[in-house]
């Protein structure tokens, strides 16, 4: 069928509209299969199909993640006769293509809002996983409907039987009704075009009331500014309209309305449950809010759609440039990346070690991760970043409280208690590690909540744990102690008091304010320990005696010394070569333009790389 004579945006009957999303645990085929389905539609031809469509950076299809959402408008023809059942003619199908990973969960549950319906993809050779569940939970909540399919079945691993009745005791259907499809190859994508057709519910909406549409994505592009994502919840948005953000108040001109199918085409305007973007010139994401509701200000409407969230950054960390003199290329850069992601912070801070930098906020470490990675690839810079922490929150005796992002701003005095976000976390695993879960949980003071069997050799296991044992090394750990069949979710639940403190790195007696740590108590001496070791390592030998000392407040718990040395370069030049002494001493100086100095000490930058890079609190791998 051709694209032209499918019906335009703003004039679909709803009644032929299907909104729906691909929902699935990271790498399960998501991607793939919304190519399969841009093919089989038509929307892309055979030849420009280009892998992964959909995701558009570069980091995305290398890393293989998805990060932005978006929605692709497809038609659809079902014929006469055809095997499901669905009623023939031409549909309109909305794919809303959502992020898989936690960081991203709140933008996972906005573009679910958009939806009527979600694909629930599970990996016909690895069965649900705790992604699998969470997103689940997301739809079900947002009362979508739920159309369970296996992928991968051309696999030789694919155990379609074992996992199709894992699925259908999940979703609460018979074995049979899970779809089974291969997005590599094709087989099973147009059936499932078909019951995408005959089991998800038209939108409904009121063509006549003000308009209301839902943001549920926003990118900043080059070009035209924010292209803001929205599905059309009541009335109409016309090009000619003038917006109004809900949440804010702001008014906007707009400049552009549209589809994307799959590049984007302009419209004249979109009705009631259609996705599609507009263009309003607004520069900067955070002025177009995933969340937020846009009405049109010649007729308002006065009630947002429910529940938009502001998204709060959970982890923090500093970052500096290795090379000072790049600071202004990392503000710019980092002003850059927050034009397109509104849930990315930061505020210039200075340390006595590192120089200039940025304290940045991020969703959680994986957020951290590819923002740091972004910085370093597309602005060229070479950072480095001190241990990340969550927030904590510390009671003062005389009432007074501190919410501290830095261990730097750890406040001094008397403390009554310091509070530290928990979050609910699922872990599935194969049964055979239930007691090696347990050990590390323990271990990462995680108290058990519950577990059930998926099937005999499957669990779900609840556990809380404070955040900030989960923002170290947990998942790798976890990871790396179930050989990889462990996957992990989780969110944050709230707070609880906790016996934390403050752990001080002293070189001849100066903190440096890099090396300083929230951790618990009983972890505390070990951080020292470690941190005190390994600066002795990396530090040279001074002309005189270093101690460095790990403490709490007063308290030194841990201790090493550096001992002296006396470097006489001018040694080796007894006679009297004045030419060769200079030369000698200018060696030095040089050498000493890369050094930091931390009260007398002096240290090599590559020092702090190498301490910070190597370890968090709790004494973890190297994050790349
Ligand atoms: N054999 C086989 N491989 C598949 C199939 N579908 C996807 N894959 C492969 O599985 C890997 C992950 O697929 P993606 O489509 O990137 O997974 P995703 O769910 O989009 O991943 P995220 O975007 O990270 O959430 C890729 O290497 C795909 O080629 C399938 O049906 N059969």
């Amino acid at each position: 069928m051709s694209v032209s004579s499918a019906p335009q945006p703003g004039h679909t009957d709803p009644a032929i509209i299907r909104n729906f999303c691909i929902i699935a645990h990271i790498d399960h085929g998501k991607s793939t299969l919304a190519d399969r389905m841009l093919q089989l539609t038509g929307v892309v031809g055979e030849r420009e199909a280009k892998a992964q469509y959909l995701d558009r950076m570069d980091i995305e299809r290398e890393r293989g993640i998805t990060i932005k959402s978006q929605a692709v408008r497809m038609p659809w023809t079902v014929v006469d006769g055809n095997e499901e059942g669905a009623e023939p003619g031409t549909y309109i199908l909305n794919m809303i293509d959502t992020p898989g990973h936690v960081d991203f969960t709140y933008e996972v549950s906005r573009s679910l809002q958009a939806c009527e319906a979600a694909i629930l993809l599970v990996d016909a050779a690895q069965g649900i996983e705790a992604q699998t569940l969470a997103n689940l939970y997301l739809a079900m909540g947002a009362d979508l409907h739920i159309i369970p399919v296996l992928n991968k079945i051309d696999l030789p691993s694919a155990n379609v039987e074992k996992y199709a009745l894992e699925l259908a005791n999940l979703v609460g259907c018979e074995p049979e009704d899970v779809l089974l499809t291969s997005a590599k190859t094709g087989v099973g994508v147009e059936r499932l075009l078909n019951e995408i057709v005959r089991q998800v519910p038209a939108p409904v909406g009121d063509a006549d009331a003000p308009a209301r549409a839902l943001i549920f994505d926003s990118v900043y592009d080059t070009y035209r500014g924010v292209v803001t994502y929205v599905r059309v919840v009541d009335g109409e948005l016309s090009h000619r309209d003038k917006i109004k953000m809900m949440s804010t108040g702001a008014l906007h001109e707009m400049l552009e309305v549209g589809v994307i199918s799959p590049e984007p085409m302009k419209a004249a305007k979109l009705g009631v449950g259609e996705t599609g973007y507009l263009i309003t010139g607004v520069k900067d994401v955070r002025q177009s809010r995933v969340g937020d509701t846009v009405t049109v200000s010649s007729r308002q409407a006065t009630e947002p759609l429910g529940g938009y969230e502001h998204p709060n950054p959970m982890v923090f960390a500093g970052l500096y440039p290795i090379d000072g003199d790049d600071y202004p290329t990392l503000r710019d850069a980092l002003e850059k990346l927050q034009l397109n992601d509104a849930a990315l912070t930061f505020e210039p801070e200075t340390s006595g070690a590192l120089g200039f930098g940025f304290r940045c906020g991020f969703l959680g470490l994986l957020h951290m991760e590819i923002t740091r990675e972004r910085l370093e690839r597309e602005f060229n810079l070479d950072l480095i970043s001190t241990a990340p922490n969550v927030v904590y929150e510390v009671h003062m005796e005389d009432g007074t409280v501190h919410i501290v992002t830095n261990p730097s701003e750890y406040p001094e005095g008397k403390i009554a208690e310091v509070r530290e976000p928990i979050v609910n976390a699922t872990i599935l695993a194969p049964a055979d590690y239930i007691g090696t879960i347990m050990e590390l949980c323990q271990q990462k003071r995680g108290n058990l909540l519950g577990m059930d069997y998926l099937s005999e050799d499957r669990v779900e296991m609840r556990y809380t744990l404070p955040m900030g044992e989960i923002a170290f090394d947990f998942f790798d750990q976890l990871k790396s102690k179930t050989k990889g069949y462990a996957s992990l979710n989780y969110e944050r639940s709230g707070d609880q008091a906790s016996d934390l403190v403050k752990v001080d790195i002293l070189l001849q007696g100066e903190p440096v304010d890099a090396f300083s740590a929230i951790v618990h108590k009983d972890a505390a001496y070990s951080y020292g320990v470690m941190m005190a070791g390994k600066l002795k390592d990396l530090i040279p030998r001074q002309q005189f005696e270093v101690p460095i000392q790990a403490a709490i407040g007063a308290r030194v718990i841990a201790r090493e010394n550096i001992r002296a040395i006396r470097k006489d370069v001018l040694a080796k030049c007894y006679g009297g070569d004045i030419t060769r002494k200079r030369k000698l001493l200018e060696k030095q100086k040089e050498g000493k333009k890369r050094m930091k100095m931390v009260g007398r000490v002096e240290v090599p930058q590559e020092a702090f790389v190498a301490a910070l890079s190597t370890s968090g609190p709790a004494g973890d791998k190297p994050k790349k």
